[in-house]
Parts: C-alpha cells; sequence; structure tokens
C-alpha cells in the first residue's frame, strides 16, 4: 500500500470496479462542448458515448480535435447510447432531452434548471421509473450548504443578481416591460421578485435562482433582485441564507465563456458531479 497526502492508504485497482458510466451531452456550446472536451481526454469513472447538436455539420466540426469521436444524434436517439445525459441545450428543450432517460430509470443532469418549474411533472415521472433529476451547483456555490440547511427550518433567502448588459439584453421580460438596458451608464435594477418569475422572464440568465431555490424555500418563497451593471465584467451572484441552524452569506463573481450570460465555472460543476460519481473519497454532497 502507498500513502496519499492525505494520509489515507491506497488501496491497489478493486478487481470489482464498475464500469465506466456512459455520458450523453445534449447541446455543443459554451457547457456542452466543455464538458465533451474534458471527457474525452478523460474523467474517472466515466465515458462518453453520445452527443446532440441543432447543426450536426457545424457539430462534427467542433468536435474534430475529438481523440475518441462518438455519434453526433438527435436528442431523441441519445437515451440508448448512454446511462445519463447531460442536458445543456436551449430551455425549451428540456424535457424532450430528460424524459426518456428518467423513463427507462436513468440520470439527468440539469443546467437549464429554470425550466423544471414549467416541466414539473418530470419529478413524477422519476418517481415513477427510478431514474433521478440531478441539479448542479452550476454558476452558483453553497447548495450543500442550503440542502442542509432546508433538513432545519429555514427562515429567508435572498439572492442579489448583477450581470454586465451583454449577459441580459434580450431576456422577454425586459423586452416585454419595455425595459432598454444597453445605453445605461449607472447600475439598474431591472427587476425584484420570485426565480418562479424570473424563470420566465429570464430563462436564458437566471437558472441559478431557481436551483437555489430548489434547495432550500422554494421559487415563491426566495427573494431575488436583478441589477444590469454597465461596469461589471463578471456575472455576480449574492446570497442571504437565514435558517435556525446557521445564517450564511455565499457570493460568486463569474468569469463568463463565449456566452456572456454563462459563467466558466458552469461546465466545471458538471465535471466536479461526474468524477465524484465513481470517486472512492467523495467530499461535499
Ligand atoms: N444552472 C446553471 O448554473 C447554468 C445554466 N445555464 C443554462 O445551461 C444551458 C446551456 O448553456 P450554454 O452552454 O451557455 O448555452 P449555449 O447557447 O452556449 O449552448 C446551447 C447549445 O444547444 C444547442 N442546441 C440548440 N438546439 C438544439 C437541439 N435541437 N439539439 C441539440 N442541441 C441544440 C445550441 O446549438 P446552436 O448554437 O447551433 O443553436 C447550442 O450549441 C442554457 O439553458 C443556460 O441557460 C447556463 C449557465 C449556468
Ligand atoms: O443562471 C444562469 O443561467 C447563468 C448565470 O447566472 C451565471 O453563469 O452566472
Amino acid at each position: 500500500m502507498t500513502e496519499t497526502p492525505l494520509g489515507l492508504s491506497q488501496t491497489p485497482a478493486c478487481a470489482r470496479a464498475l464500469p465506466p458510466l456512459r455520458v450523453a451531452v445534449a447541446g455543443l456550446g459554451a457547457v456542452g462542448l466543455k464538458i465533451v472536451e474534458a471527457l474525452d481526454e478523460g474523467l474517472d469513472g466515466c465515458v462518453l458515448t453520445a452527443v446532440s447538436a441543432r447543426d450536426k455539420v457545424a457539430a462534427a466540426d467542433r468536435l474534430s480535435a475529438l481523440t475518441h469521436p462518438v455519434p453526433v444524434v438527435d436528442i431523441g436517439e441519445l437515451e440508448p447510447l448512454a446511462d445519463l445525459v447531460v442536458e445543456c441545450a436551449p430551455a425549451a428543450l428540456l424535457p424532450a432531452i430528460v424524459e426518456p432517460f428518467l423513463r427507462a430509470g436513468k440520470t439527468a443532469v440539469v443546467l437549464s434548471s429554470g425550466a423544471l418549474l414549467a416541466n414539473e411533472g418530470l419529478v413524477a415521472t422519476a418517481r415513477a421509473h427510478g431514474g433521478q433529476i440531478v441539479v448542479p451547483t452550476g454558476a452558483l456555490l453553497g447548495l450543500d450548504a442550503v440542502t442542509a440547511a432546508a433538513e432545519g427550518e429555514i427562515r429567508a433567502v435572498r439572492m442579489v443578481t448583477r450581470k454586465p448588459v451583454r449577459g441580459l439584453v434580450g431576456a422577454p421580460y425586459l423586452v416585454e416591460n419595455g425595459i432598454a438596458i444597453e445605453d445605461i451608464t449607472d447600475p439598474l435594477r431591472i427587476f425584484h421578485g420570485t426565480p418562479r418569475e424570473a424563470a420566465v422572464g429570464f430563462p436564458a440568465n437566471l437558472n441559478v435562482a431557481v436551483a437555489l431555490s430548489l434547495a432550500g424555500i422554494g421559487p415563491d418563497r426566495t427573494t431575488l433582485e436583478i441589477w444590469a451593471d454597465p461596469a461589471l465584467e463578471r456575472n455576480t451572484h449574492r446570497i442571504e441564507v437565514e435558517a435556525d441552524s446557521a445564517i450564511f452569506t455565499m457570493a460568486i463573481e463569474n468569469i463568463p465563456t463565449d456566452n456572456p450570460k454563462t459563467g466558466r465555472i458552469t461546465a466545471l460543476s458538471v465535471l466536479a458531479y461526474l468524477r465524484k460519481l465513481r470517486a472512492p473519497l467523495r467530499v461535499g454532497s
């Protein structure tokens, strides 16, 4: 046996090791492509077996550098090819991607978590067939602490999101309410409400608020402010939780990907989750 830096004994590889988990990725944008590339480079316990993209020709080009090429198929064809799907596509596609996996008793990792609120039946489908929907921490932080606090009593969860203007333009809430932010010179509070309302008004911008609400006291009791800030370069989220076990404040400044709405840490959160699935030492819940 060898000693690891943790002082834990490193035993020889287990003769009864589980086969690698077959992973499919639906959507090859800022999140999906990063996950695909990392899986292709090798991630313990997982193997990429299929991807889905809107434009298969463009996808073939994006995937041309993969060492282990995988089929590019329509989202309805993914399920037989994998044990788990990572949904990282536009929110409207959530049920079409996730439902076949849940019906087969498999796992669906959901990035478009805001769309779960309009598709709550997916939870019943998972329950009925032994599947599981996983909402990763994504672009946020501390959902382990929030779920722990929810085992006791949480009195309040407040979130304030500040984003650069380019991370918010085009959101339906702004269009429908005639709120123009393109030329603002000072920070502007553009929304004050609940994650349920934000999931409708900002479907591509505030998945994090819905994820937080599902971890804690739900999409109607969590409060949310959204600010457009022309001086910001990063998507920032500040969260305050008051519970009978603890009072805590968390903040994150997300460096955007090529998609200004999406932080770099989002894909990394999924990779961390996948790595834990077959790891002999698992840190964090
Ligand atoms: N939970 C969280 O913390 C976070 C969640 N998100 C959410 O995750 C999701 C993915 O984000 P991101 O990668 O930045 O988004 P992108 O817009 O960069 O990527 C989405 C991809 O889905 C592809 N797509 C469109 N239609 C289909 C289809 N029919 N079949 C397969 N793929 C399709 C798009 O292709 P094309 O470009 O050709 O149209 C695009 O490549 C979004 O819903 C986003 O809101 C993002 C950040 C954080
Ligand atoms: O919630 C989202 O969809 C994205 C987000 O705020 C971020 O990346 O910081």
